[in-house]
């Protein structure tokens, strides 16, 4: 799939924007602050509904406005998609398809791919668990519509049920209604791990070819799923530990605990790889992602790498441009450096400064 263009009105620092995309790279370029990255921005809440900052609504709105407009013309095969997305200050978003409001966002599923790439997933590996679950789960949720189901009604039980433990302390007599808590908590948690597994395992064996490839054939890198817990044992275990979340006040097993481990030759590179290992590490696990999203989606998302070209050296930057020559892709940097300018094939320009984009070729 590819995004044609996309149209703004007062998105973020954008009072009206249009913008033809080309179908291969695109590059934004600019000084700091200018609005790179909101466009990005844009372009993934079109598919997504979401921001990949995990950003408001009201917030991506321009400063003072009530509401903001985006528009965007998605090709998927000989078919055209026009995604518009309304936002609203103190309103959920309106969302139509072809002119079509939906009512669910889950009904833009499988529109649009996308996979993102920023300075901070190059940290992914060193970061803390919670990182490493909301990459687990965002990548679940754009392939899977039926995990981005249980995944809502896993989390909206688990936070009655951490409500109903707080509660409890001056409400005893509702320890009763525990009990459905734990069933609920895991049927869906049960659904949960078995998707990650599955879906660990085929990353898994993406990301060792990949990621050999990178370290120059000196590593191999082992992917796996850490859980506290098996999906058939989960529900035993939440009986068992009911006495530790009174006393705590919190549920302290479940999915929502999970890890991703990455070793290699048996070393837990999470806490003892060295910087440039584990930056490796993590962009293996990024090109594995796009390898594993074309596989299940039988089609190519885009590629949307937000600054994250000069955080890498000259062979990573190489492998990483290398990979990506059949896939749409939207750069933001600073500068149109030598890297860009001599190795690889830029489609489109555009120069972006102060809230204004200038298309350069
Ligand atoms: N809701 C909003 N309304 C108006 N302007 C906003 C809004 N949200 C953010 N901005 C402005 O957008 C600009 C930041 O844009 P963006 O993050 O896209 O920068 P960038 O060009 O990617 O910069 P960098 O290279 O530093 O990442 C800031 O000037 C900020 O004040």
């Amino acid at each position: 799939m590819i995004i044609e263009s996309m149209e703004l009105k007062n998105f973020r620092n954008y009072r009206e924007l249009k913008l033809q995309f080309d179908a291969k790279t695109n590059i934004f370029y600019g000084d700091n602050a200018q609005g790179k990255t909101n466009i990005l921005e844009a372009v993934y809440l079109s598919g997504t509904t979401k921001s990949h900052k995990g950003s408001r609504d009201r917030d991506m709105i321009y400063f003072g406005e009530e509401e903001g407009h985006l528009r965007t013309f998605v090709k998927k095969g000989e078919i055209e998609y026009q995604i518009d997305i309304h936002l609203k200050k103190n309103k959920t978003k309106g969302i139509a398809i072809n002119g079509v409001p939906i009512r669910k966002a889950s009904e833009l599923f499988g529109i649009a791919n996308f996979v993102f790439f920023s300075p901070e997933d190059l940290s992914i590996i060193k970061q803390g668990p919670g990182e490493r679950r909301r990459f687990l789960d965002m990548e679940l949720c754009q392939l899977d519509k039926v995990y981005l189901h249980h995944l809502v009604g896993y989390n909206r039980i688990v936070t009655q049920r951490n409500k109903l433990l707080k509660d409890l302390s001056f409400r005893p007599d509702l320890i009763e209604t525990l009990d459905i808590w734990d069933l609920q908590m895991a049927e869906y948690g049960k659904k949960l791990i078995e998707s990650r597994e599955a879906f660990i395992r085929s990353l898994g064996t993406i990301i060792q070819g990949i990621h050999q490839k990178l370290s120059g054939g000196k590593e191999e890198l082992v992917l796996s799923y850490e859980k506290n817990v098996g999906a058939e044992e989960l529900y035993n275990a939440i009986c068992k530990s009911r006495e530790r979340d009174i006393r705590m006040k919190t549920s302290n097993v479940g999915p929502h605990r999970d890890d991703l481990m990455f070793s290699v030759g048996g070393v837990d590179i999470r806490k003892f790889g060295s910087q440039g290992q584990q930056r490796t590490a993590a962009l293996s696990l990024k090109l594995s992602e796009i390898e594993l999203v074309k596989q299940v989606i039988h089609d190519t998302p885009v590629l949307l790498l937000d600054d994250v070209l000069s955080e890498l050296d000259h062979n990573r930057q190489n492998y990483l441009l290398n990979s990506i020559h059949d896939i749409q892709t939207m750069i933001t940097c600073t500068g149109l450096d030598e890297f860009v300018n001599h190795r690889f094939s830029i489609n489109k320009v555009f120069r972006v400064i102060e809230g204004a984009v200038y298309s350069e070729n």
